[in-house]
Parts: C-alpha cells; sequence; structure tokens
C-alpha cells in the first residue's frame, strides 16, 4: 500500500463503546423532512416522476417559485414527541434526521444563512424539538448533512474558474460554520450522515475535509462518521486508495442490501431503505411496489444477519403528519419487534452456511443463535448444516419456549429440524438452536470416493 495523508487513518473496525452501541443497534429510523414536502412531488397539476426532494431540479419547477417555498411553511399538525414515541414503538435505536438537504433550507435556525426555520411563519427550531424527543425516548440521534446546497452562492458542482474556487472558499467555510454550529447546539449528537459529497469541487477538498472531520471528531469524542463524507488526495471516496475504507461504517448501502459476508470486506455499515421504490422526501403519489412489514422485516433481519444496520426511511408531508402508510408499517413492524426483537438488538453475523427458509442471527454477547423463518418448506424440514465440532442439541420457538423440536442428524454435520407449524403462518417467526462444541469423534459419515 502507499502512503496517504488524508486516506483511512483506521484500519479494522472501530471498538470503542459509542462504536459498540452503533454496531449493535439493529434497526433506526430516517427522517426526510423538509420544503420539498409542500409540493409533494407536484408542480402545478402536474406529477413529478423523480424523488420528490429533488423536485426543485426538475425543468418543470421555477427555481424562484420553489426558493420561495419556505415563506408558506408551517406545520401545524408537526409533533416531534408523536414521531418519537412512533419509532420507539417500531422498534428504532436511532434516527438520522435531515438538517439540511440539497436544497439548501436548513430546519434549525442557523446564523449563516436565511434560508432557514427562522424565516418561516413556523419560526421554531425543529431539529432542536426532534433531538429533544427522541433524546427523552432514549434513541439515539444522528444528523443528515449534505454538503451539496444549491441555495448558497459559492456552492460549485466543479471549479472551473479562478472565481469558482474563490467563491468555493466562502462555501467551505459556511461548511464548517454550520456543521461546527450543528454539533454546539445539539451536543448530544451522536453521529453525521453526510450525503451529496460526490461533486468533483468537493472530491478537491480532502486535506479540507480530512480536517474538518478532525475538528468535528475532537468537539464530540466517539462522534460516528460514514464512508460519505471525504475523498482522499487522489480522489478515491469511501474507499481510499489502498482500498481501506475512510470513516467508521461504510455508506454504500442505499436501497440495495449485501447478499453475502464477502459483500461487506469485513467493515461496519449500514442499508438506509425506503418504502416506496425511491422516494426520501414526502410524495403525495407513490406509484409502484409499495413494500410490505414482511419484505422490511426481511430487509431488517438479512441486515442484521450480514452484521449491518437497517434504517427505514419516513418522510413526513407538508402539514407535519407521517402519513398513514408509514404510520401503519411502523406499527406492524413494532409488533413483530415487541415479540421477536432479541433476535435484532445486539446480534450479527452466525458463520454457519445460508439456507433457503431465511437467516441465522447470533447474540453477540450470549452467543444464542437463532432461526429467523421466512421461506416453509413444503416438507416442513428446516436444513441446517454447522461447522466440524458443532453439535445442536435443541431447538424451540422462541414464542413458546417449552416447545421441543425435533433435530434429526441427516448427514454429517447435516440436520433437518423438523417443524410444522400448527397454524398458517402468516409472519416471519424464530427457533432458537442450542448447540454444544465438541472435538467429538469424526462420527460414521464416510465421504463417497469419486
Ligand atoms: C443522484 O442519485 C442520488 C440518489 C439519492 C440521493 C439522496 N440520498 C438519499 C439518502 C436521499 O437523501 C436522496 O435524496 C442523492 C442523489
Amino acid at each position: 500500500s502507499i502512503t496517504l495523508k488524508h486516506g483511512a487513518h483506521r484500519l479494522g473496525k472501530r471498538t470503542d463503546k459509542q462504536m459498540q452501541t452503533w454496531r449493535n443497534y439493529g434497526l433506526g429510523q430516517f427522517i426526510h423532512w423538509g420544503v420539498y414536502a409542500i409540493p409533494g412531488g407536484h408542480w402545478e397539476g402536474k406529477y413529478y416522476p423523480g424523488a420528490a426532494e429533488w423536485i426543485r431540479s426538475w425543468k418543470e419547477m421555477p427555481k424562484e417559485a420553489y426558493d420561495n417555498l419556505y415563506k408558506q411553511f408551517n406545520p401545524e399538525k408537526f409533533n416531534a414527541r408523536g414521531w418519537a414515541k412512533q419509532a420507539k414503538e417500531m422498534g428504532a435505536k436511532y434516527v438520522i434526521i435531515t438538517t439540511k438537504h440539497h436544497d439548501g433550507f436548513c430546519l434549525w435556525p442557523s446564523k449563516y444563512t436565511d434560508y432557514t426555520i427562522a424565516k418561516s411563519p413556523y419560526k421554531k427550531d425543529i431539529i432542536g424539538q426532534l433531538v429533544d424527543a427522541y433524546d427523552a425516548e432514549g434513541i439515539d440521534v444522528y444528523l443528515y448533512f449534505s454538503i451539496i446546497d444549491w441555495n448558497h452562492p459559492g456552492y460549485r458542482s466543479s471549479l472551473k474558474t479562478e472565481a469558482d474556487r474563490k467563491e468555493y472558499e466562502d462555501f467551505k467555510t459556511f461548511t464548517r460554520n454550520q456543521l461546527v454550529e450543528l454539533l454546539e447546539r445539539y451536543p448530544s449528537t451522536k453521529g453525521l450522515w453526510f450525503d451529496g459529497s460526490w461533486d468533483k469541487a468537493w472530491i478537491e477538498q480532502a486535506e479540507f475535509a480530512d480536517e474538518l472531520g478532525r475538528e468535528l471528531r475532537e468537539m464530540i469524542p466517539g462522534l460516528i462518521i460514514g464512508s460519505r463524507f471525504r475523498a482522499d488526495e487522489n480522489g478515491n471516496r469511501h474507499f481510499d486508495t489502498n482500498g481501506d475504507m475512510m470513516g467508521d461504517y461504510e455508506q454504500g448501502w442505499e436501497r440495495k442490501i449485501p447478499e453475502t459476508i464477502e459483500d461487506i470486506h469485513g467493515n461496519d455499515w449500514d442499508c438506509v431503505m425506503t418504502i416506496p421504490e425511491n422516494q426520501w422526501g414526502y410524495h403525495s403519489d407513490w406509484k409502484g411496489h409499495v413494500k410490505t412489514s414482511n419484505e422490511l422485516i426481511e430487509m431488517l433481519v438479512k441486515s442484521v444477519s450480514l452484521d449491518g444496520n437497517f434504517v427505514l426511511n419516513f418522510g413526513p408531508d407538508g402539514e407535519g403528519n407521517i402519513r398513514p402508510e408509514e404510520t401503519k408499517l411502523a406499527a406492524e413492524i413494532g409488533a413483530w419487534m415487541d415479540v421477536n426483537k432479541e433476535v435484532v438488538y445486539g446480534c450479527g453475523y452466525l458463520d454457519w452456511k445460508k439456507q433457503d427458509w431465511g437467516y441465522y442471527t447470533v447474540n453477540r454477547e450470549t452467543g444464542k443463535k437463532y432461526m429467523v423463518v421466512f421461506n416453509m418448506p413444503v416438507s416442513g424440514a428446516l436444513r441446517v448444516k454447522v461447522p466440524d465440532n458443532t453439535r445442536p442439541d435443541k431447538a424451540y420457538l422462541l414464542e413458546q419456549p417449552e416447545s421441543d423440536i425435533t433435530i434429526e442428524e441427516i448427514h454429517r454435520n447435516e440436520y433437518f429440524v423438523h417443524y410444522k407449524p400448527m397454524t398458517p403462518v402468516k409472519k416471519p417467526f424464530v427457533i432458537v438452536i442450542e448447540t454444544t462444541e465438541s472435538d467429538a469423534d469424526e462420527g460414521h459419515y464416510q465421504k463417497a470416493k469419486t
């Protein structure tokens, strides 16, 4: 590997307490809220087919009209305590809240621009209310911040002229000032989730961004920042010139989930996921597939089974309501978590061969192993392949610890867990499997000579 001044500053996972807490969350909530929720994916009767929070970039949206929307932003239904309570009941352990999206509108009263909530009819600090409400529910708060800022005069996506460069220096100072301001105003923040950092102009700022990251980490010891924040001096993002991840966890899994443990390259990671195919901000007309709670629970369990966190996005409307579809899903996920949360919290990857019926998770402290079943085989026989010197002794339903499920040895290190549900299965369910680790005899299975 080559020597880098602004590459990864740490190899391997962080092992401090704050990062251990992050690693054990399992389930998080994303909140995308801003003035884009006012048009909600429409303008003058026309339907915007893109992601609602990007409507300003739509050729049918006059920039002037969009940039004046904040003058009508007065979400009277906004109830931070209600949102936090709903997130608690869903089972979210952390929340990521948009402080400023690409449009540059600040949901906190920043003193570095007038394009903020303080200048709207609503006036009050939205970020402050959410931080207090989620803190009160014991849900850790992380702040989303977009480097892209279409409102700031100094913002550039690329630096072509000397004038660009001069303007961009003001933008860099503004960006730093806002981030320092956010951490000063909300010191209970556990981390920053950066977005909009793919512009050439920002990629050229390896030294500035590295120094800014250092300054922010000094302000809040243990602060957690993902891989999307900065580039190294050769313009590499997420992974530096040597292939080492920059930041504390990988932020590449947006609306997608790794397939195998190899895909995560030994790094911590989060998957951030929308309920429709691709809407983060509020769109009043979701077209296409809206994910069910069974799909979302599977994504959650799949993420945990591969040592990641799953962060589900909510996009409140222009009045401050959480829409009915999201409320329903939060309740369904919460009902499942009420019964099964122990297969998520503090759990991660078990190095047993993945089987078709679902996913294994293991509690990192207790070693307790779980089979989370999504796909019942017609045979009722759940195949389990174990590593050498591991023998499954007992299996029982998490919901009925006294249930004793038959385990049949069918081959060397291979078993059938025989389970036929008495009633039709409508939600994923969990079987706890207990094992003995032994240097037992090789057993009596003979490999065929071929
Ligand atoms: C051009 O592709 C994208 C896709 C998504 C984004 C933003 N990242 C998500 C977390 C949302 O904030 C979305 O607007 C930005 C650019």
